[in-house]
């Protein structure tokens, strides 16, 4: 379970403030205006935000004790992170070794990861060589072999296309499914909500609301989600 206890992050003048849990294995959509916080609610999971108050709990574990890189945490950016310089299996490789010593079973996981997300034949390829939906895979990959058990989402989709974004939606939803993976995805699209996460945080006026179900939330939403729905 993740568990933010009375959890507050202050930059400057803004403030947010988070105290409710996240069944383990869950899969939650986070949508809010934008500057309402919700980059800072996954930061302050990751460790990008340091907390101003209260606790971010993992299996009962305060993460604030660790430090950013060996959370239980992946984190997947829009820009997908992915090295130029290294080719597709050595970016998915990382996910392993960060030093890329990578035994013969590792490499043989490497490309596993890479059929699963559909890329075998473009192990060698550069990240350049790749359109943005296969980058998106790629990254993908990696993080399904880093096998940490929470993952979170900034807009890590928003520059594909609607198809795509499916796909990569379902590939995602089958990947965290097999591994038990907790979701936190940000989204402004709330289409990818009602498609990905049967629970929603509101982050709105410097609050993350508890989850709600997705559904009726987006069916009936309270007046300040309403506004920024449009
Ligand atoms: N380092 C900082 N110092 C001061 N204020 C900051 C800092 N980083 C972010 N903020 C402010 O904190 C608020 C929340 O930012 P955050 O990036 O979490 O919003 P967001 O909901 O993810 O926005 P968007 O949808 O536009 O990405 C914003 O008002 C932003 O201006």
């Amino acid at each position: 379970m993740l568990r933010f206890d009375r959890a507050e992050a202050t930059l400057g003048s803004f403030r947010l403030s988070a105290d409710f849990e996240i069944a383990a294995g869950a899969r939650i959509a986070v949508i809010g205006p934008s500057g309402s916080g919700k980059s800072t609610l996954l930061g302050m999971v990751a460790g990008f935000v340091p907390l101003s108050a209260g606790r971010v709990l993992w299996a009962g574990k305060d993460l604030s004790q660790i430090p950013p890189g060996d959370r239980p945490v992946s984190t997947l950016f829009q820009d997908q992170n992915l090295f130029p310089h290294l080719s597709v299996a050595q970016n998915v490789g990382l996910g392993l070794r960060p030093d890329l010593r990578l035994s013969p079973e590792q490499q043989a996981r490497v490309a596993d990861a890479l059929r699963q997300v559909g890329l075998e034949g473009m192990a060698d390829r550069r990240p350049a060589q790749l359109s943005g939906g296969q980058q998106s895979r790629v990254a993908l990959a990696r993080v399904a072999l880093r096998a940490r058990p929470i993952l979170l989402l900034d807009e890590a989709f928003a520059a594909l296309g609607p198809a795509l974004k499916t796909d990569m939606l379902q590939l995602l939803e089958r990947i965290a499914g097999e591994t038990g993976t907790t979701v936190l995805m940000v989204t402004h699209d709330p289409d990818d909500a009602r498609a990905f996460a049967p629970e929603t945080v509101v982050v709105v006026d410097g609050i993350a609301q508890p989850p709600a179900m997705t559904g009726p939330l987006l069916d009936d939403p309270p007046p300040a989600l309403r506004a920024y729905l449009g």
